[in-house]
């Protein structure tokens, strides 16, 4: 018998990827023994500001960063939608793309995971995927009441059990490199016109400097 494809969406805002994305996919990628990771930019994110930089050049960096690291692909599917970037419809085309059997994983951080309760339709989720949530330096609130209950009651403790089954679980992993490292963060320096450079992959840092992304003013590298 073939061993169902494991899949794993790792959606985010990507504005702009940086190391900690890009770390946290590949270790995801072994920790899960995932075939492809599709990172995917989310032209609306539903629960903040939509950003100034363009889905198309977000899309792009995402591209630039990723090169050709086998596993991990950047995938522009929600540019094609208008309105918010809905997790969920996004989940549903990859389903729709891998078949019932394939084991679907969607990957967040856990601030991410802290807002879950207010995303769209978040119960639909589950139908579609598995979660998984992903330890983050600075980031250690503790869950709302719905999120513990959403804990109790999907919760699996291994990457064996959470496998065993096409969708509906959570499982929490500690990667062995985390990472302190937001966009946030990378807006402001370089709108300060600070270095960035080993906070995101070299030829980003290069496509940021020479298209003048998120910068006032130009820092003396
Ligand atoms: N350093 C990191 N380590 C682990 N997960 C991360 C890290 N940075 C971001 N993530 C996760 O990746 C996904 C996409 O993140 P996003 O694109 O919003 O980046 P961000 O750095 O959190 O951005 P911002 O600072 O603008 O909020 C989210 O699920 C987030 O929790
Ligand atoms: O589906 C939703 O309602 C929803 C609400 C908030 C965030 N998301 C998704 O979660 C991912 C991380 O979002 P963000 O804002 O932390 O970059 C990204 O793929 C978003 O589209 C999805």
């Amino acid at each position: 018998m073939t061993r169902p494809a494991r899949i794993a969406m790792l959606g985010g805002t990507f504005d702009p990827v940086h190391n900690g994305h890009l770390r946290s996919a590949v270790e995801l990628r072994d920790a899960l023994g995932l075939d492809t990771v599709h990172m995917i930019p989310a032209p609306q994110p539903p629960l903040r500001d939509t950003p100034q930089v363009s889905p198309q050049q977000r899309l792009e960096l995402l591209q630039t960063a990723i090169g050709d690291t086998p596993g991990l692909k950047a995938d522009g599917r929600e540019l094609e939608r208008d309105g918010p970037s809905y997790s969920v419809d996004t989940l549903r085309s990859l389903r729709h793309e891998y078949g019932e059997q394939a084991r679907l994983v969607m990957a967040i951080g856990w601030d991410a995971f802290l807002r879950l309760d207010q995303w769209h339709k978040p119960e639909q989720l589950f139908a579609f995927a598995h979660l998984v949530v992903i330890a983050r330096p600075g980031h250690a609130d503790a869950p709302s009441r719905p999120l513990m209950e959403l804990l109790d009651e999907r919760e699996v403790d291994s990457v064996s059990r959470l496998m065993a089954s096409p969708h509906g679980q959570v499982l929490r992993v500690t990667l062995p490199s985390t990472m302190a490292i937001s966009a946030t963060h990378i807006r402001q320096w370089l709108g300060q016109g600070k270095s960035v450079r080993f906070l995101v992959p070299e030829a980003v840092e290069s496509t940021i400097l020479r298209e003048g992304l998120y910068q006032r003013w130009q820092s003396a590298y």
